[in-house]
């Protein structure tokens, strides 16, 4: 054999081995803030670790009849409502999975665990302190995050009146808002770091999480908030994060996948892509559509959420194109 010979069937050895295996999996929640965990067999890839249930499809399935069905074996419970999550790619030093995730929230029967398989329903606010397969990470804060994130207007449509915006925010999460992201391009940092004091004074954020879009050195000084890095801010950021400081919450902002490539390192927790549709506040920026979306997000093996030209009937198109769910400013007012 010759050695380019040799040297082909060692890459296809290799391409073999990295064969992606698509597996279903369920986040299936309680409605009262829980979702059911399973513990790995010890002799199983991961074993040990918690996991969310599910398996690997059988040749000719979807991902759907696979949820199904392993939930149905492994469980002994049958699904009627479920919506997926997320997706995403792992490389595994032993091998690459695909895990299709859903959201379960209606089903039928007990689950026990068939395979021997400890179960267990956890806090979805405790999901960080289980141990997971590494792949979960960001399953873990698809689960976490809700499917709605409010950007907040400008300063200027409150008539630069902080009250007025604090009122605003106060009847969004007292209608269920639990993500918001404080904008307000047109505030001086003073005012800015006033009104995130007046936040955490307020009970507010006991109920929703609070990203801040502010140079990294600012948004460090607050503890128990979530940082939203744009462009201007991606090299402070970089300094701050290679120094160990990182908040809970990461996030940031792409536009396209050359962009994505400049902003992973990050490792952000999650993504806003945009814009999916033409927008007023930025006219010079060309709408990628759903389909564009969805190539893109696809490669971010993290939750994204579609922003730009959103209202809430977009919702179910985003889901559909592999978003967490919809960012917006105007879609909220
Ligand atoms: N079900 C499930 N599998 C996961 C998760 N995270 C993760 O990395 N995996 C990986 O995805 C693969 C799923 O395989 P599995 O062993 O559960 O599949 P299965 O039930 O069809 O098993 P079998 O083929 O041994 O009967 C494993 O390599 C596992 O480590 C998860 O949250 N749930």
């Amino acid at each position: 054999m010759s050695f380019f010979s040799a040297h082909f069937l060692f890459e296809r050895h290799e391409m073999d081995k990295r064969k992606i295996i698509d597996v279903a999996a369920a986040a299936i929640v309680d409605g009262q803030g829980q979702v059911l965990l399973a513990q790995r067999l010890a002799h199983l890839h991961q074993g040990g670790k918690w996991e969310f249930p599910g398996g690997k499809f059988e040749p000719g399935e979807t991902a759907e009849q696979a949820l199904l069905r392993e939930l149905h074996e492994e469980l002994d419970i049958t699904v009627h409502d479920y919506q997926p999550l997320i997706r995403l790619v792992h490389q595994y030093p032993e091998k690459s999975v695909r895990l299709h995730v859903f959201t379960v929230t209606r089903f039928s029967g007990l689950p026990k665990g068939k395979e021997g398989q400890a179960l267990q329903w956890a806090d979805i606010s405790r999901l960080r302190s289980f141990q997971f397969p590494d792949a979960n990470y960001p399953i873990v804060s698809a689960v976490q995050l809700p499917d709605l994130m409010l950007i907040t207007p400008a300063l200027a449509s409150f008539n630069n009146d902080v009250d007025q915006l604090m009122l605003f925010l106060q009847q969004k999460v007292a209608n269920g808002v639990s993500l918001m992201q404080l904008r307000l391009p047109d505030c001086d940092d003073a005012t800015y770091l006033d009104i995130v004091k007046r936040l955490q004074a307020s009970g507010l954020l006991e109920r929703c999480r609070l990203m801040l879009n502010r140079n990294p050195k600012l948004m460090a000084r607050f503890a128990n908030v979530g940082w939203h890095i744009s462009g201007e801010h991606v090299e402070a950021a970089q300094a701050i994060l290679a120094k160990g400081t990182r908040p809970d919450w990461l996030s940031t902002s792409v536009h396209s996948r050359d962009e994505w490539h400049t902003r992973r390192m990050l490792e952000p927790d999650f993504v806003l892509l945009s814009p999916v549709k033409a927008t007023a506040s930025h006219p010079d920026r060309i709408a990628l559509g759903w389909e564009q979306f969805a190539e893109i997000a696809e490669e971010m093996n993290c939750p994204v959420f579609a922003l730009g030209g959103m209202n809430t009937a977009d919702l179910i198109y985003a889901k559909q194109n592999g978003a967490q769910g919809i960012a917006g400013i105007r879609c909220f007012q």
